[in-house]
């Protein structure tokens, strides 16, 4: 699919979602947090969304050793600038769970790396049914095959927050879905403790 939401299918082959399905350690899952990096804000950001997330570093070593392949295959095939990502997050939605409209941009305002500029989502594991995720301004919904990538573009040319780029993820109906997702933000973002960047880091 062209337009503003770029879809590419078999992103990840069926190896590479089974690993990721199984990366995250049961007692790992949190309720996810929506948006912003600091605990103030969080409380609030959290209202509608219902999931569970487990950061990067929380992947088993089987997971974690895709991520550099993956983030190669995003630069070529999508140029993907991949030192500004943000630590990858896994979210799970079960039965009933949702992310409910919300954009994107606009939370990292005053972060040093600046705003989520673009989204790259990748469908792990795909409900039986419901979880697409849904443009409702531009009348797009997108549903999650395994292997999928959904990204778009956050922003208008202006640099400004695209409004129109509203989307939600709609409740899974039956089954489960598992999604691996990450912001590219406008400048470097270095990956702190959660992230392959911390030992990079440490040893400056
Ligand atoms: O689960 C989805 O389809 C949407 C996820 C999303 O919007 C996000 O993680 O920012
Ligand atoms: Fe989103």
């Amino acid at each position: 699919m062209n337009g503003p939401v770029e879809v590419i299918d078999e992103f990840l082959s069926s190896d590479e979602c089974a690993r990721l399905a199984a990366a995250a350690p049961a007692n790992c899952w949190r309720p996810s947090l929506s948006g912003l990096p600091d605990a103030r804000s969080v409380l609030s950001a959290r209202g509608g969304r219902h999931s569970d997330s487990v950061g990067e570093g929380d992947l088993d070593a089987a997971g974690q050793e895709l991520l550099p392949a993956i983030e190669a295959r995003l630069a070529d095939r999508c140029h993907a600038l991949v030192d500004r990502f943000e630590p990858w997050q896994m979210s799970r939605y079960r039965r009933g769970d949702f992310f409910d409209y919300h954009l994107d941009c606009g939370a990292f305002g005053t972060h040093a790396s600046g705003e989520r500029e673009r989204t790259f989502l990748l469908v792990v594991q795909a409900p039986a049914r419901g979880g697409a995720t849904h443009f409702r301004a531009l009348g797009v919904s997108v549903r999650p095959i395994a292997g999928r990538l959904i990204a778009w573009r956050n922003f208008l040319p202006s640099g400004r927050c695209n409004h129109g780029m509203i989307h939600s993820g709609r409740p899974v109906w039956q089954g489960q879905k598992i999604i691996l997702t990450t912001w590219q933000h406008e400048r470097p973002f270095p990956r702190g403790a959660s992230g392959r960047g911390s030992e990079h880091e440490a040893s400056q």
